[in-house]
């Protein structure tokens, strides 16, 4: 595992650094997309593996948003290799900061060091073989494929302003491999310099004045950035398909004493509370239904039963936290959530804002999935005497085709 150090140009540890800090803004939906989940495990935990399990390196590092350290640990439980894996450490703003604050807390000095984006989750071992052979010889390396298609340099106004000789050009992926003091002071240097915005190492050791080498990188080797990519990432690992399922939820409570309600989370004030026997949220607990209608896994009652002392006076937030995660449990991506209250007061509108920012808290879902309306009923029934309040909802998902 371990490379004698009294060998020249060899060194004594190998380390990997996993950055996995990111938000995954491009990739649209729900959880930071190295969380998300393809053929049922993390994508974060199909790209750890063949780093754990490879007998040339020694320790492996992610550096992940301080946020994340619960998905981190689910996503790392139970992986071959887990004993190498370091402590992680906390990235930065941008992906080159999270590479250089990584590589501080490394502290290690004869050291070769890859650095992996833990959105490429296909990188196999032969590609590991290619950069630790790649690292031995050269202080700094990266994957390179061939590009096939003919290249264009495009002005802003989309006039193209010329044709790219394609031969000279590579698409450069991850593993990226360098000599750890060698990277960690160019890192240095580029903070110390302004610098911020190297989208790679190997761009990042070109400015600081290395000799970087390419390998043969491996087109299997995608980076899962935009939504189709989960799909085409589902369909490599398993041939799974996602299909969209609708389904709706209804929920009504009757008005007592009291001086507040709760809906989606927020506490609102009122002259009136809700009898309940939870925290009585019509609006979390008509979303639990159409998340639960979803996976036709039954209804809010079937899991968090009436009946049972433990949900007396519970905050519904986790009865949707809950519906969620079986969708996420089952390879799904929760898409959109939608409600409307039913009722003559309280007013919705003002607390509108604050309603969708903690569902979307809730469900791990963007602001822009999340979706309220109130609607009053013109006086009329049980809502338009103010007798009770009444929430519908509808939640839209994508779930592997075989459920
Ligand atoms: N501040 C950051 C930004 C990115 N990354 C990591 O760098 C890798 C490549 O970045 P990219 O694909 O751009 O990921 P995101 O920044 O998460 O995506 P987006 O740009 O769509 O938000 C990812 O594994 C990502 O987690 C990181 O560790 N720290
Ligand atoms: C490091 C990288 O994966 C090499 O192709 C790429 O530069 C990351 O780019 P992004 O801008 O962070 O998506």
């Amino acid at each position: 595992m371990s490379v004698a150090s009294d060998r020249p140009g060899l060194f004594v540890k190998t380390i990997a650094i996993i950055v996995a800090a990111g938000r995954g803004h491009r990739a649209g939906q729900g959880l930071p997309k190295q969380y998300r989940t393809v053929a049922g495990r993390p994508v974060l935990a199909h790209t750890l593996e063949p780093f754990l399990t490879h007998p040339g390196i020694d320790a492996v590092i992610c550096a992940i948003h301080p946020d994340d350290r619960d998905l981190y640990d689910t996503a790392v439980a139970g992986l071959p290799g887990r004993e190498r894996l370091l402590e992680p450490a906390h990235g930065g703003a941008t992906r080159q900061d999270s590479v250089r604050l990584a590589l501080e807390a490394l502290g290690t000095r004869e050291a070769l060091c890859l650095v992996h984006d833990a959105a490429r989750m296909f990188v196999d071992t032969a590609l590991l073989d290619r950069a630790l052979a790649a690292g031995r010889s050269h202080p700094a390396a990266l994957p390179g494929i061939a590009v096939t298609d003919t290249m264009k340099r495009v002005a802003p106004d989309g006039r193209v302003a010329e044709t790219v000789e394609r031969s000279e050009l590579r698409a450069v992926q991850t593993p990226q491999v360098f000599a750890y003091p060698a990277l960690l002071d160019a890192h240095r240097r580029a903070a110390s310099a302004g610098r911020h915005d190297f989208t790679d190492d190997g761009g990042l050791a070109e400015w600081a004045g290395l000799a970087v080498h390419i390998f043969e990188g491996d087109v299997a080797n995608m980076k899962v950035t935009h939504p189709a990519d989960f799909d085409e990432a589902e369909r490599r690992l398993g041939g799974r398909t996602l299909v969209s399922r609708l389904a709706t939820g209804f929920d009504v409570h009757i008005f007592g004493e009291g001086d507040h309600v709760w809906l989606g989370g927020v506490k609102v004030p009122h002259e009136r509370g809700t009898v309940a026997h939870s925290d009585g949220d019509v609006v979390l607990h008509a979303l639990t239904d159409a998340v639960l209608g979803t996976l036709a896994d039954g209804d809010i009652g079937t899991h968090f039963p009436p009946s049972d002392p433990q949900w007396k006076d519970a905050s519904s937030d986790r009865f949707l936290a809950f519906a969620v995660e079986r969708v996420r449990e089952a390879g799904g991506i929760v898409d959109h959530l939608d409600a409307t209250v039913l009722c003559e007061r309280p007013k919705i509108g003002p607390h509108r804002e604050a309603i969708r920012a903690r569902i979307a808290e809730i469900a791990g879902v963007p602001l822009s999935s999340v979706s309220i309306k109130a609607t009053t009923t013109e006086r009329l029934g049980f809502t338009g005497r103010g007798e009770g309040i009444a929430a519908q909802a509808a939640a839209s998902v994508r779930l592997p085709e075989s459920r």
